[in-house]
């Protein structure tokens, strides 16, 4: 059989690999989707943050009949069905990931179902050997290639952590029976969205954390309002550890920790590991190719998503600088762009903009943020104003009951750009995108503090830090 050749060859069809085979065939190239898993449809779908969001929003409920008092109305919590949970997410996901099936082989591309590896390159073209889903090996060339294979979990060589065959984020999702107590390792998005889930739904949790704040890179007062709020809760919870062991016996599990010098150990039914994913990348070759990457597998990609060789381009968790979607598809996009330009031969002309990179994590209270914040502002040396303004001043969020936390604005001292925000409080990751969009078409804060805002609502609260940056400014000035 004669080996079929593809103008552009995508190894993954997750959220990366689909935006780069639809931005393809948009550009006319002859495209081929190469796919593994057994099931189609990609990590945000199928078991990320889709499934993970289905769960939160019965936490969400449960929290609102927690509070019911507080609005005049009795409500009872009753026993948690967490098998019509997991079966309303299975439903939901079911139809969401049948839609990207659908979209995946409608005809615009080819799909192959199988395991792809990169075998080598001549001058023209990549070599893509294919372990097929149905058995058997195939062989094809690409003049183009973009490695979308995405990340997998990761579970650190602590001891014991192994044997005691921890829950992962892919376990707690579609489990229907949920022990009543965990011990969640972690203080990033996955690990703080699985105690919100878990304490919304009455398991007894306990957070430990290595870094001395949660969410790691996200500015500390931001993340000291979750801290505050799942202490509140009655979440125990402990940053600054050093985990040294997991021991599963008597069944229990027993994490003993050390902080401040003090060994702690804790206990609970199980223990959920939230401790990272990796790049997707240790068997697809890369060094057939002599791809550059780090020791954990991540690609080493130019602004272009150009990996160093110059037929190969890389998007989305396998090359960072963030694990979330909207930058993968957006990688997804420039890579195929660039794709079609070189195709073309012409140079590649596309790059990213991460001046606008967005995070939201979805805990009660959530948190999000875009652009710059003061950790990364102080690191990278920017001058940069700065103003907050509390919910628990704020007309709407005290009318919802919604008190803790705040937003926060950063300000170019010179002519007023934005320079990012921060919000933990009340729809955070739906209030960020005001600012992502002022942002993004390069607002002043005196330009979105004159911008209407309609009373009462949440989004008005950012007029306060806009207005405070303008006077600081023109005191300044
Ligand atoms: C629990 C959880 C919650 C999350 N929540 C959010 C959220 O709320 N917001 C957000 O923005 N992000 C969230 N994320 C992160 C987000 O899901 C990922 O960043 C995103 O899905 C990555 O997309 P990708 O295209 O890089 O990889 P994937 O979607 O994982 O796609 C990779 C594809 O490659 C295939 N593949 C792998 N190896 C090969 C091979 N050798 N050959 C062929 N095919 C291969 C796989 O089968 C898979 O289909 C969450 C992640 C998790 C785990
Ligand atoms: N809402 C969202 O956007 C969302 C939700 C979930 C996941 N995600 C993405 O998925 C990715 C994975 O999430 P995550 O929360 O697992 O990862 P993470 O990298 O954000 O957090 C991992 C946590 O594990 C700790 N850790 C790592 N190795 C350790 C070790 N050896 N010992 C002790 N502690 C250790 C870190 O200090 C950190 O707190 C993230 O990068 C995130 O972008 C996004």
């Amino acid at each position: 059989m004669s080996t079929e050749h593809y103008d552009f060859a995508i190894l993954g069809g997750g959220s990366a690999g689909y935006a780069a085979a639809r931005t393809a065939h948009g550009q006319g190239m002859n495209t081929v989707v190469i796919d593994g898993a057994e099931e189609l449809g990609g990590l945000c779908i199928l078991r990320g943050c889709m499934p993970s969001k289905t769960l939160i929003e019965s936490a969400n409920r449960a929290i609102t009949i927690r509070n019911a008092a507080e609005f005049g109305l009795s409500a009872k919590a009753g026993p948690v069905d967490t098998k019509a949970i997991r079966d309303r997410k299975r439903r939901l996901i079911g139809e969401f990931a049948d839609y990207r099936q659908q979209q995946l082989q409608d005809g615009r591309f080819k799909l192959i179902r199988g395991y792809g590896t990169l075998e080598d390159a001549g001058e023209d073209k990549v070599r893509i050997a294919i372990q097929l889903h149905e058995g058997g090996t195939q062989s094809i060339t690409a003049s183009y290639v973009l490695i979308a294979t995405g990340s997998v979990i990761n579970c650190p060589d602590i001891a014991g952590l192994h044997e005691a065959k921890p829950w992962n984020s892919d376990t707690i999702l579609d489990h229907d029976t949920i022990p009543e107590s965990f011990i969640v390792l972690g203080g990033g998005a996955i690990a703080l969205e699985m105690a919100h889930y878990l304490d919304g739904i009455g398991r007894k949790v306990t957070v430990l954390q290595r870094n001395t704040q949660l969410l790691t890179g996200l500015d500390k007062d931001v993340a000291d309002v979750v801290y505050d709020a799942f202490e509140k809760r009655g979440i125990e919870m402990y940053c600054g550890t050093s985990l040294q062991k997991v021991v599963r016996e008597d069944g229990k599990v027993r994490a003993t920790f050390k902080k401040a010098g003090e060994e702690i150990t804790v206990e609970a039914a199980e223990v959920l590991c939230a401790l990272g994913r990796s790049p997707n990348t240790k068997n697809i070759g890369l060094d057939n190719l002599k791809i550059a990457h780090e020791d954990n597998g991540l690609i080493a990609i130019k602004p272009t998503q150009q990996t160093t060789h110059p037929r190969v381009f890389a998007a989305g968790d396998v090359c960072g600088p963030l694990e979330v979607v909207h930058l993968a598809v957006q990688q997804g996009e420039v890579a195929a762009k660039n794709a079609a330009l070189q195709w073309r031969q012409k140079a590649p002309a596309h790059t990213m903009d991460y001046r606008c990179i967005l995070f939201g994590v979805f805990t009660h209270p959530q948190v999000a943020a875009v652009g710059l914040n003061e950790l990364e502002a102080k690191k990278k040396n920017v001058v940069y104003l700065v103003s907050s303004y509390p919910f628990n001043d704020h007309g709407k969020s005290m009318v919802m009951g919604e008190t803790d936390g705040f937003v926060k604005m950063l300000a170019d001292p010179k002519d007023g750009a934005i320079l990012g925000a921060s919000v933990v409080g009340p729809e955070a990751t739906e209030l960020i995108h005001e600012i992502a969009v002022a942002m993004h078409l390069g607002a002043t804060v005196a330009q979105l503090a004159k911008a209407p805002h309609y009373h009462p609502t949440l989004s008005e609260i950012w007029t306060y830090p806009a207005e405070d940056l303008e006077e600081q400014i023109a005191a300044n000035s």
